[in-house]
């Protein structure tokens, strides 16, 4: 089947690349000893808990690649604790190879912040260089980057993170950085700073372009009044810093900028740890002085650019050209779970982290629950206000970056029928539209109690599993408070990313396939009636077959047990009853109808009759009816016109969709009743063994046009096409008809995507809300969607 499909190795590089995660945890200097603890109780110094070198003895030749004066300075505790040498990388080289490597590497890394916004941008790796990186640590360093290894440092200041927190232990007697950013904000720098209104009697400038409120004078005030620092409050002091050192930093950035003619500045290091405020002020200086030209742009993992440079430079682990394609970005529980930071103890395996989540959960109450929403907006327009606080209602670390895991998956590949993979965006829903957050995260919550039964009913009901189920409930809860709270928390958030996390959230605490034998039963139950339905459908005609086929797979989409409303449908009969309800409810006009210009085409009109098409990608959905009864016949009616089927699965059990494992056993069982498809899969290598009996009598069947099963790299009930399978992107080459299936995959997703060949999006819409949304219709209205190739 491979070779049928083309799958070769021929591109591929001489030594593989295995794949492997990467995590992302801080530490503060200050904490080291933690960090070596963290390192030995996991001992990623002998390749973590999980390696094969686990039981091996002390490895006393281990290399850790570091960077900054950290490698210098820690270079013998790492030695006498660990037993590992540090091996020293130049900082600079490290800054830049991590930030190229990010932004070339990872979707949606950088975002620009503006009045207390997030807008995450897709930076084209094409059109990268050249650009200013500006590291804000202790000092700051500005960095002109050309490309891969070529840079200059061009400028920096000495006023930096390090000011800040210098000064303002000084003046605050905070104990540590994070409180003098929290403190700020509570604060009202007019208490401190001098504004032109306060030379100009309340007046603006506006002359020369100055509101009232801008800051004249940083501290100024503190010259023409009779007080003592006592007399000022702690948190308009440190917001008058902040202001002070990330509009200077800012300001120097734009200079800068423009002395090169560099369009693009980003920002990284530690000092701007994710807080909006200061993110706020660094873009308000750059926007100020540059008049809306340029940009600053803030990276999500923005204080790992050395360590993760570092890294890069071992030898050989090939990551050098790897694509954003090959990274998935995963959340999971008990790993770093806000900005990178370690909250409670390192996890060694799931009862550890069940007992952790739940007394998280108890404890961590005001970490994890939902907190009143602020409107959008810290500074205000002139960028001259004062802060909306946001102190006294959002946890302190609450705008903080959460940077997940990155699973590296070398296999992935972009989908090479899409038209414009750049222009490409899987979601149609968007969900930084915060009533639709809304929306979604009511239905998720609502379907949480019914998805933990089914989760541990799946496995047996035992303690564990209802252990597992509980903690599973807590860590999906903790992932939507905090999506709510901030919906940028993860990224770019879609709807498909919400229903992801939950499949993931699912299989991180272990529940493999919760609706396994809900699918089973389904199964059984429609391949029972699927001869009786391909006797009635091989009487039909041509046109009558091809209609009767496509409502069939609209009909039997009514079969998904992530729909609340279904699900209560399914108490009302049996799953044929309710199919054959569903199908003789079916009437055109669909709400979205295409199917006379898809009928043209399959049989075009008159005496013109079209070639069929080469070959089909069946993008299928879910078990039971929806498979049997839907698509199956569906892709017969193709393989019987001449047209090879390839069935795209999923790789991973979500909902009760059918996987790609499941598959060969379905049409194994259909092809005792029928041999087109018999003939079809044992050509496509589905049947291992020939089978003897037949019994819909049909004949002249090529047994060349085969039927082939193909996983589709997801595990999800929607399908982003920027990453699927290398066997999928191999089946992909020949195809000239994509065939959609589902809610998921066909609205959720894809809805708006446009393919080189031919497309046909099929769905019924099993949400009230969707329906309205999307089509102006109700719920159970149905579309069908052709889409020609161009
Ligand atoms: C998860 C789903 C996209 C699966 O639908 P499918 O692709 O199987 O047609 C869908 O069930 C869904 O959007 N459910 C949530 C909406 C609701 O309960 O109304
Ligand atoms: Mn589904």
């Amino acid at each position: 089947m491979k070779e049928r499909l083309g799958i070769s190795n021929g591109n591929r590089r001489s030594y593989p690349i295995l794949g492997g995660r990467l995590h992302f945890v801080k530490f503060e200097t200050s904490k080291i000893t933690e960090c070596l603890d963290f390192i030995y109780s996991k001992q990623l110094h002998r390749g973590g808990m999980e390696s094969h070198y686990h039981n091996s003895p002390a490895n006393g030749n281990a290399i850790i690649k570091a960077t900054g004066g950290g490698a210098y300075k820690f270079a013998d505790l790492f030695k006498e604790k660990l037993g590992v040498s540090l091996d020293k990388e130049d900082e600079m080289d490290c800054l830049v190879a991590g930030a190229n490597f990010l932004l070339k590497a990872i979707r949606h890394e950088a975002f620009t912040h503006m009045e207390g916004h997030k807008e995450f941008f897709q930076i084209d790796h094409n059109d990268l260089f050249p650009y200013l990186l500006v590291n804000i640590g202790s000092g700051v360093s500005m960095i002109k980057v050309d490309g891969d290894g070529k840079f200059q440092r061009v400028s920096g200041t000495n006023v930096g993170g390090g000011t800040y927190w210098g000064l303002g232990r000084l003046l605050t007697k905070c104990k540590s950085f994070d409180e003098l950013l929290e403190l700020s904000q509570k604060g009202d720098n007019s208490a401190v700073d001098m504004l032109v209104g306060d030379i100009y009697g309340s007046m603006d400038y506006s002359k020369i372009g100055l509101s009232a409120s801008t800051i004249a004078s940083s501290f100024g005030k503190a010259i023409s009044e009779n007080k003592e620092l006592e007399d000022y409050r702690p948190e308009d002091i440190s917001l008058s810093l902040l202001r002070m050192i990330s509009y200077n930093i800012g300001q120097i950035s734009y200079l800068t900028a423009l002395q090169f003619g560099l369009k693009r500045i980003f920002f990284g290091g530690f000092f701007i740890r994710g807080h909006a405020y200061t993110m706020d002020s660094i873009s308000f200086a750059i926007q100020f002085w540059s008049k809306g030209e340029a940009q600053a742009m803030f990276l999500r993992h923005e204080g790992f650019l050395g360590a993760l440079g570092a890294f890069l430079s071992y030898e050989k682990h090939g990551l050098d050209d790897l694509m954003a394609h090959q990274l998935v970005e995963r959340f999971p529980m008990g790993a770093p779970y806000t900005g990178g930071e370690i909250h409670g103890p390192p996890l060694g395996d799931l009862n550890e982290k069940i007992s952790w989540m739940e007394k998280f959960v108890q404890k961590g109450t005001e970490i994890t629950a939902p907190v009143p929403m602020i409107p959008p907006g810290t500074t205000g327009l002139g960028g001259f206000e004062v802060p909306l606080s946001k102190g006294g209602t959002l946890r302190s670390d609450a705008s903080s970056l959460n940077v997940g895991v990155l699973h590296l998956v070398p296999t992935l590949e972009v989908f090479p029928l899409l038209a414009d993979p750049k222009a490409y965006e899987p979601n149609t829903i968007d969900l930084s539209d915060h009533s639709e957050l809304e929306h979604w995260f009511t239905i998720l919550s609502g379907h949480l109690p019914d998805l933990v039964d089914k989760a541990v009913a799946s496995e047996g009901g035992s303690e564990d599993a209802k252990r597992r189920g509980d903690a599973f409930a807590r860590a999906f809860s903790a992932h939507l408070a905090r999506l709510m709270e901030d919906p940028a928390a993860y990224g770019k958030l879609g709807l498909a990313n919400l229903l992801e996390l939950r499949e993931e959230c699912l299989r991180e605490f272990q529940f493999v396939d919760a609706y396994r034998s809900i699918k089973q039963r389904e199964n059984e139950a429609s391949l029972a009636v699927l001869p009786d339905l391909l006797m009635e459908i091989d009487c039909m005609d041509e046109e009558t077959r091809l209609l009767t086929l496509i409502e069939g797979v609209l009909a039997a989409n009514i079969f998904d047990w992530g729909s609340r409303a279904c699900v209560d449908l399914y108490h009302k009969g049996t799953i044929i009853e309710i199919y054959r309800m569903s199908r003789n409810k079916m009437r055109r006009p669909w709400r979205v109808d295409d199917f006379d210009v898809f009928k043209e085409r399959m049989l075009g009109t008159g005496d013109k009759k079209p070639p069929p098409h080469r070959r089909a990608l069946l993008f299928v959905d879910n078990s039971g009816a929806d498979i049997v009864l839907g698509m199956l016949p569906l892709a017969r009616e193709l393989l019987r016109r001449g047209t090879e089927v390839v069935l795209v699965a999923n790789s991973l059990p979500a909902l009760n969709d059918v996987t790609a494992m499941e598959l060969p056993d379905i049409v194994a069982e259909a092809a005792k009743h029928c041999d087109i498809l018999r003939g079809a899969a044992e050509a496509g290598g589905l049947l291992v063994d020939a089978m003897i009996n037949t019994f819909d009598g049909s004949k002249n069947i090529s047994p060349l046009v085969p039927l082939m099963v193909v996983e589709n790299g997801c595990g999800s009930p929607c399908i982003d096409f920027r990453q699927v399978s290398s066997e999928l992107a191999a089946a992909a080459k020949d195809a000239d008809l994509i065939i959609l299936e589902g809610m998921g995959r066909a609205l959720h997703t894809n809805l708006n995507a446009r393919f080189k060949c031919d497309a046909l999006k099929l769905a019924m819409v099993k949400n009230q809300r969707l329906a309205e949304k999307l089509v102006k219709g109700n719920i159970y209205d149905c579309v069908c969607k052709y889409e020609p190739a161009n």
